[in-house]
């Protein structure tokens, strides 16, 4: 299957910004500009007008969470996981798991998000939407370490990665997801490392996201979370960790020392009132810092552009500096350092050779016009609903506004009917 998108704008690579046609053979990108004479594209996409970018990664989120959208708002953290959250996640079935990730995979889709990194119970009905979706998931079980479900789930994780990993082309890979230090015993997470490396998976973990879980952590164990991390070989496995809100020097030292890579969710630690991460300091140490939603019930929608508009923003008022993070820097977070940050080798750039991940926007309309600096009028200006073309793995997920994959309003019919149930 070959794909013209002919004479489209484009952000490439270096930032820059050029009309050029994009070649696309199987999965990858055969060429950006300079698309040999010969290339016969089975399909043309007509260009004009748009703007082509690396598609989104949503580097942390709970898809199936959007049954729980606007449930419960406005709370801590805690009060809001334990009196509201965690009873409703104990009623759901495997179809509720199913349809809340269908729900999921239309919105991301329509928001230009290719590549999700998910955590939460039953997943094999999560790759069971990303094989129907075409999305591209990174999939980890959440795993809350102590009884009555800690063992289950651990299981469950290793059937996940077997059943899994590696599957529909590449497009799904498996994580272990050890859900938090304060809901997993340093001898648990020790257990999850071993696993994990014997395997050869990374891990999927929400790490210091707020202050009181680092102090409560401290007093525990004498050590920060990731400094228990280290204790537990978690950090030897390869980590992409959700949040990484309240770090210190050492912290950010060990981030660098083991790779880690951080998942930073604005929005919803906005919202929750979590705090405010160091991007600005990681970045400059060379942290691959990435983007994500979290799940909807604390953001409230998965939509990616919004989170790298939040992060260029919201770094510029906490350090009193308009040139904190650029929307260049903040764009290349929801794309380029979002592919690696969930471990999708050659995606996150549009060039000869990566995975064909490609969003298109209609820049038709009043927030797009007039047209200075593209990438600025996307970062700070653009609705998200401008995405009308969306390409995973060199297949249309979207053409025009319209979903090739998904049946949009049996979805949300379905998303509903379940939502209700399980909150009755
Ligand atoms: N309760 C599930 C497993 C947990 S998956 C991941 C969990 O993370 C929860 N979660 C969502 N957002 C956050 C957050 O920001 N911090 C901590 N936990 C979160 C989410 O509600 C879900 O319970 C089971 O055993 O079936
Ligand atoms: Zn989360």
């Amino acid at each position: 299957m070959k794909t013209l998108i002919k004479d489209t704008m484009a952000v490439l690579p270096d930032g820059s910004v050029k009309e050029v046609s994009i070649a696309v053979d199987g999965q990858r990108i055969a060429a950006v500009g300079d698309v040999p004479e010969n290339f016969s594209a089975d399909t043309v996409i007509d260009g004009k007008n748009h703007l082509a970018i690396p598609g989104l990664v949503n580097a942390h989120t709970h898809a199936s969470m959007t049954l729980l959208r606007s449930y419960a708002d406005d709370m801590n953290l805690m009060d809001w996981l334990q009196n509201k959250i965690w009873p409703i996640e104990a009623k759901m079935r495997k179809d509720d798991i199913y349809w809340g990730a269908m729900l999921a995979a239309v919105e991301m889709v329509r928001t230009g998000t290719t590549t999700f990194a998910d955590m939460y119970g039953d997943m094999e009905k999560v790759a069971e939407m990303t094989i129907e979706s075409g999305l591209r998931g990174v999939l980890a079980r959440g795993i809350i370490g102590v009884a009555p479900n800690g063992e289950q789930a651990f299981e469950e994780n290793k059937t996940l990665f077997k059943d899994f990993h590696g599957a529909a082309d590449g497009r799904i890979t498996v994580m272990f997801g050890p859900h938090a230090p304060y809901t997993c015993p340093p001898d648990f997470l020790r257990r999850v490392a071993e696993a994990a490396k014997e395997r050869k998976a990374e891990v999927h973990i929400h790490l210091a996201e707020t202050k009181g879980e680092v102090e409560n952590c401290l007093k525990e164990h004498g050590k920060t979370p990731f400094g228990l991390m280290e204790e537990t070989g978690i950090l030897d496995c390869g980590v992409l960790s959700a949040h990484s809100v309240w770090l210190n020097d050492d912290d950010i030292a060990l981030m660098k020392k083991y790779h880690v890579r951080a998942a930073h969710n604005p929005g919803s630690n906005m919202k929750l009132a979590s705090g405010i991460a160091p991007v600005p300091k990681l970045l400059k140490a060379g942290v691959c810092t990435a983007l994500g939603t979290d799940g909807t019930s604390s953001n409230n929608n998965l939509d990616m552009l919004e989170e790298v508009r939040l992060a260029a923003l919201l770094h510029k008022v906490d350090a009193l500096d308009p040139l904190a993070v650029p929307a260049g820097e903040a764009l290349k977070m929801g794309t380029e350092y979002g592919a690696e940050a969930v471990g999708v080798k050659d995606a996150g750039k549009l060039e000869k050779g990566a995975l064909a991940d490609i969003v298109l926007y209609n820049m038709h309309g009043p927030e797009w016009t007039p047209k200075f600096d593209l990438v600025s009028l996307l970062v700070y200006s653009a609705p998200s609903h401008s995405v009308d073309t969306v390409m995973v793995d060199g297949k249309l997920l979207m053409e025009k506004g319209e979903l090739k994959t998904l049946d949009e309003e049996k979805i949300l019919f379905e998303a509903e009917k379940c939502a209700k149930r399980i909150t009755q």
